[in-house]
Formats: structure tokens, sequence, C-alpha cells
């Protein structure tokens, strides 16, 4: 098995990971912000990120001043910057309008991984699924940029969903926690992939993943007896399948 992630370990108080964390130009989850906050070595807003953060966070905005905030600066109102400039954090302006503020922002935070030598399991994107489509079609680009980019899971989560794509090779998923929704999902965002899987409801025997013929969306996972852990998800792909499974949020 070449990777082995429970991808929900992020939000467990329990939670063994280590992250960096972007906040992405999404209303924010107050929960999630917490949780991530409380776990991340770096973090990072991308541009209008910081609007919703300084809003979320009034009155405790001290405890929840970001590392640095990067992007054209199309999007952070004056007031925002001028705040944030005045507690010290780094404002970087990545003027390139060829890459979106979230793949400059995931850049600079794979360069300060690398120049802190930090020790981190994964990098968590809060916001990216929701608000603008073109926008989230950007954001699961970003997640085949940083294939090139860093060795590392790059997790997007926003509400009761979780994106996180699957380099070629085999993966176990642990979806265990507790928090797991009851849906899940595998979807060849970049082209036809060749999949083999376990521990699902409907799995794919060496099957072509592709769209037009085949897409594994409203999937779950396999029952198991009541009081028998849940097993873990075995994965195979030939190509970057993008898995995403659903939340358990305040007791839904
Ligand atoms: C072929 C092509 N299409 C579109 C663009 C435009 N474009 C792509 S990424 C980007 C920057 C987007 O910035 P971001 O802050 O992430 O999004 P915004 O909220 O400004 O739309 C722009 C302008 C381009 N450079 N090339
Ligand atoms: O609807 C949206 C809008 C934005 N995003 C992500 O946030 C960053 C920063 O956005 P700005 O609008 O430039 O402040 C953008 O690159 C997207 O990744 C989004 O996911 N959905």
């Amino acid at each position: 098995m070449d990777e082995e992630l429970t991808p929900l370990d992020c939000l467990l108080h329990s939670g063994k990971q280590k992250i960096c964390l972007i906040i992405l130009n999404q209303p924010l989850d107050k929960d999630y912000l917490h949780i991530l906050w409380s776990k991340a070595l770096v973090k990072a807003c991308a541009d209008g990120a910081a609007n919703h953060l300084h809003n979320i966070t009034a009155g405790v905005r001290d405890s929840f001043l970001p590392d640095y905030i990067s992007g054209d600066f199309d999007s952070i109102t004056a007031e925002v910057k001028a705040f944030y400039s005045g507690k010290g954090c780094k404002l970087i302006e990545t003027a390139d309008q060829d890459l979106t503020d979230f793949t400059k922002c995931l850049a600079i935070m794979v360069e300060e991984i690398q120049r802190r030598q930090l020790q981190v399991d994964a990098i968590v994107t809060l916001g990216g699924l929701a608000g603008r489509l073109d926008q989230t079609m950007a954001c699961i680009e970003t997640l085949h940029h940083a294939m090139s980019m860093t060795q590392l899971p790059l997790l997007i989560i926003q509400g009761t969903s979780l994106a996180y794509l699957l380099r070629p090779g085999s993966h176990r998923l642990r979806v265990n926690t507790g928090l797991e929704g009851d849906w899940c999902s595998l979807i060849p965002v970049g082209g036809p992939c060749q999949t083999t899987t376990t521990g699902l409801k409907w799995n794919l025997n060496d099957q072509i993943l592709q769209f037009g013929k085949l897409v594994s969306t409203s999937n779950t996972y396999e029952p198991v007896p009541p009081g028998n852990p849940r097993k873990p998800v075995t994965v195979t792909t030939d190509q970057p399948l993008l898995w995403s499974m659903g939340i358990r949020k305040n007791g839904e």
C-alpha cells in the first residue's frame, strides 16, 4: 500500500496529525476554524479569506493572527489589510493572473514548510467547495498542481464535504473516526482512471471511471455488523482520482 491516510483526523480533538492551514475566500465555520487553528504550525489566508477571518474572530482577533496573507489583493478590504499588517502578519502580494490565489498561497506554504523543515502530516484548506463554480473547479485543479509541488496530502474541507486527490497508486483510507457522513465518491476529474476498490458498497474491479461512462458518486461504505469497526477503504488507481466524502456535523 503506497499511501495511508485518515482524512478526518484533522477534525478530531484526539487527532494525531500536525497540519498547515490555508483559508480561502468562503464563509468560515467557527468549529472547524478553532480545531484546525489549534493544530496548525503555519496558518495562511488567500486574499479575501482574511475578511472572513477578521469578521468571525471579532473580540478574539489577536488569538487568530495568520502567519501570512497572500494574493492579488483584489478582495481583502483596506481595513482588514491594515489590521493584519499592523499586527505583524506578512502580506505577500502575488500578482500573477495565470494562477489562482489558492495555488499561489499553496506555493508559499510549501516553501515555508521546506524552509522551516516542519514535520507536518497534511496541508488542510478551509473553503473551496462552495460559492463560485469556476472557483470550486479551480480548487480541484489546484489539487492537481499540488501533486508536483509537495508529497504532503492536501485536503479541502468546507461544510459537510471533504475533497482529496489520490495519486496514481494504492491507498488505504481510514474512515472510522465517527465524523464520516454517509456518502463518499470517486470522481475521475483529470481523465479516465482504471480503478479497483474495497470497503465500499459499490466496489470497482479494475474498471474504468470516466466522465460520460462511469463515475462513482453517491457511493457509501460497506456495511459492518453492529459493534464492529468500519473497514478501511482501499483504492488503486492508475491516474489522479478525486476522493470526496461527507462529514457529519452537529449530530447530522
Ligand atoms: C486561459 C486563461 N483564462 C483565464 C485567466 C484568468 N485568470 C486565471 S487565474 C486568475 C487569477 C484569479 O485570482 P483569484 O483571486 O484566485 O480569483 P478571483 O476572485 O480574482 O476571480 C485569472 C485572472 C487566464 N490567466 N488564462
Ligand atoms: O467563491 C469562491 C471564491 C474564492 N474561492 C477561493 O478563495 C481564493 C481567494 O479568493 P479571492 O476571491 O481572490 O479573495 C481563490 O483563489 C479561491 O481558491 C473559492 O473557493 N470560492
